[in-house]
């Protein structure tokens, strides 16, 4: 059974069809790239399948059930959990305080027996702090888990982002540009932080990133929208050299040059595959 199903999902803002006849999947530990120019659609798809937007048409389903018309706060409950684009934390607070928050609103004791204190709750914070430490400890942010959010550099606090929305035990993640702000070695880094993460917590995950290097390593399957539509979908390789995607790509950003291409790495076959702007191909 598949954790996510979209079908025919279309989405109009007045004039703007922001998504059109979107259909995608995402199966038990599968990792699912989004990729596509600026304007593709692509958080507005997280958007639909969150709960923030609700679509014009088409179907959301969740492990098998229909949750099209459910609220936020349900689908959250179920076991959906989404990074922001914009980094969402509480700035004045420590890491280590923003996971024991996020944990906080699943906490199983009720607000007087907390006041109160005993054995429930002592137990209770006990395995919030266990959590917090392993995912601290997951995602190599030990270090900072008592700084202020606010004093964060901008990569290190996407990694913080993903610590919060993972203390909130999530099924199916979905991860909004993970790896913006990152250069290459803190991308595959990154990668190799979401391939355990997947391992060690039975995550599915959908992906969205510009950073096609990072996309194409981790994900079991990629789709890249274009105008709302899906333009290719397919193993990471295959979308990847997908003439259509490349163009959209290009077409996007017509007057940056490309990188240079990097020094020819001694092997069988080199990957000739063009570098392109703004997260590479
Ligand atoms: N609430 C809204 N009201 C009106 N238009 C919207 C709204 N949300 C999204 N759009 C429009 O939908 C289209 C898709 O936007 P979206 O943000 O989903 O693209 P994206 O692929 O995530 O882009 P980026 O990579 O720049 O984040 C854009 O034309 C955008 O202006």
């Amino acid at each position: 059974m598949s954790v996510l199903e979209i079908s025919n999902l279309t989405i109009r803002f007045g004039g703007i069809t922001a998504l059109n006849e979107v259909t995608l999947r995402a199966g038990e530990w599968e990792i699912v790239g989004i990729i596509g120019p600026n304007g593709a659609g692509k958080t507005t798809l997280f958007n639909c399948i969150t709960g923030f937007y609700q679509p014009t048409a088409g179907r959301v389903a969740y492990r098998g059930t229909d949750i099209t018309g459910l609220p936020v706060h349900k689908r959250t409950a179920l076991g959906i959990g989404r990074t922001f684009q914009n980094v969402g934390l509480v700035k004045n607070a420590t890491v280590r305080e923003n996971l024991a928050t996020a944990q906080h609103l699943q906490v199983s004791y009720d607000p007087w027996a907390g006041i109160a204190g005993g054995p429930t709750t002592f137990g209770e914070e006990r395995r919030i702090r266990e959590r917090s430490h392993l995912i601290l400890e997951l995602l190599d942010l030990r270090h900072v888990g008592e700084e202020r959010v606010a004093d964060l550099p901008y990569g290190v606090l996407k990694k913080v982002e993903i610590a919060a929305v993972l203390a909130t035990d999530p099924d199916l993640l979905l991860l909004d540009e993970p790896g913006s702000g990152m250069g290459p070695e803190e991308a595959t880094a990154l990668g190799d932080t979401l391939l355990e993460l997947r391992q060690q917590f039975g995550l599915s995950i959908v992906m969205i990133d510009h950073h096609v290097p990072l996309v194409t390593r981790v994900s079991d399957y990629v789709y890249c929208l274009n105008f709302g539509e899906v333009l290719a979908e397919g193993k990471p390789d295959d979308v990847r050299r997908h003439p259509e995607v490349a163009r959209a790509y290009l077409g996007t950003e017509p007057e940056t040059e490309p990188e240079p291409a990097p020094e020819p790495v001694p092997g069988p076959e080199p990957d000739t595959t063009p570098t392109l702007v703004g997260g590479a191909l």
